[in-house]
């Protein structure tokens, strides 16, 4: 095999962006010590834009001009949350998943600079979060506290904390690891508590699908559960098609024995009404079990839910 001399790796500009290309960089300088890498930054639509995603295109928002700089060739490797990447369409064509990596944390965190937990947290409590996903769920069980409109990457909105614009934040935990803030975290929410968005604590390393020798030189840094649970959650949200308002939540997960199941939920925005779903692999391939997952909810009554949000 030869492995490429270098490899330009193009990301988002954002402080965890960069420390998730660090994660690839040190993961291939193991793999292959003779690499050499170099990181090409990008500022994306969604991280200009502080209004509403979804006035944006909404969802890619996060995606399109990485997706753009690899495909004119301004560099080899992209570096994608898979949280970030729409699922209810292809991947921009010419462009293939080489791997997925090992997957971090999928919980979300309270953060509360007086370190109360979300259960002690008093009436008109301003969280600050943009996310349909965290808002429907607070309204369902935390509806004496308030949700304000909160966007920008997670340092930024740290800082807007700080400055008094909400009272208490909701972040991914993986997020704050990667940034090297895991200090702020209040309170570490279940997955029961706060059921996690479709591809949370996953990253996927995308490359132009005509060059072999780079995609054989990665694929390497694939974990293989990673990749049964990130392929069963990707084909659920390509089967429900949700848009960038549906309150959307589920994830996979392969247990000790290597059985993969996949849990998911879909919300009003209100939060009264939740549907859900969960069901074992058993002989089913990930993407049939994400299908499956997706059918039985579209039978609960989701198309209707989803299509009943405007966006
Ligand atoms: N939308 C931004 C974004 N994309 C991925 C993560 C978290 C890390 C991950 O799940 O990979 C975050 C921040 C957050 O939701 O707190």
């Amino acid at each position: 095999m030869s492995v490429p001399e270098l490899i330009r790796i193009v990301s988002r500009d954002s402080p965890m962006a960069l420390a998730q290309v660090e994660r690839v960089r040190a993961e291939l300088a193991v793999l292959h010590p003779g690499v050499r890498t170099e990181v090409v930054p990008v500022k994306t639509t969604g991280d200009k834009w502080m209004g509403d995603l979804s006035k944006v295109e909404g969802k890619g928002a996060f995606t399109k001009e990485v997706d753009a700089a690899l495909l004119a060739g301004e560099a080899d490797l992209a570096v994608h949350c898979v949280k970030d990447v729409p699922a209810d369409r292809p991947l921009p064509a010419g462009t293939v998943f080489a791997a997925f990596l090992k997957r971090d944390d999928v919980r979300d965190a309270l953060v509360h600079p007086g370190g109360l937990t979300l259960d002690e947290l008093p009436a008109g409590t301003r969280i600050g979060t943009s996310s349909v996903r965290r808002v429907a769920q607070l309204a369902a069980t935390h509806p004496h506290l308030e949700c304000v409109p909160f966007r920008g990457n997670a340092n930024r909105r740290l800082e807007k904390l700080a400055a008094g614009e909400a009272d208490a934040l909701l972040l991914a935990v993986a997020g704050l690891e990667r940034i090297g803030r895991t200090d702020v975290i209040s309170e570490v929410l279940s997955t029961e508590e706060m059921m996690p968005p479709i591809g949370a604590g996953i990253l996927a390393l995308q490359c132009r699908e005509d060059d072999r020798a780079l995609i054989d030189a990665v694929s390497g840094l694939g974990d293989p559960d990673t990749y049964r649970e990130a392929t069963a959650e990707r084909m659920f949200l390509h089967v429900l098609q949700g848009h960038c308002n549906s309150p959307i939540a589920g994830y996979a997960r392969v247990d000790r024995g290597g059985e993969l199941s996949l849990r998911a939920c879909v919300f009003t925005p209100d939060g009264k009404t939740r549907l859900n779903a969960h069901e074992w692999a058993g002989r089913l391939d990930p993407a049939t079990l994400g299908t499956s997952v997706a059918v039985a909810l579209l039978r609960q009554g989701a198309r209707e839910i989803i299509d009943g949000i405007p966006h």
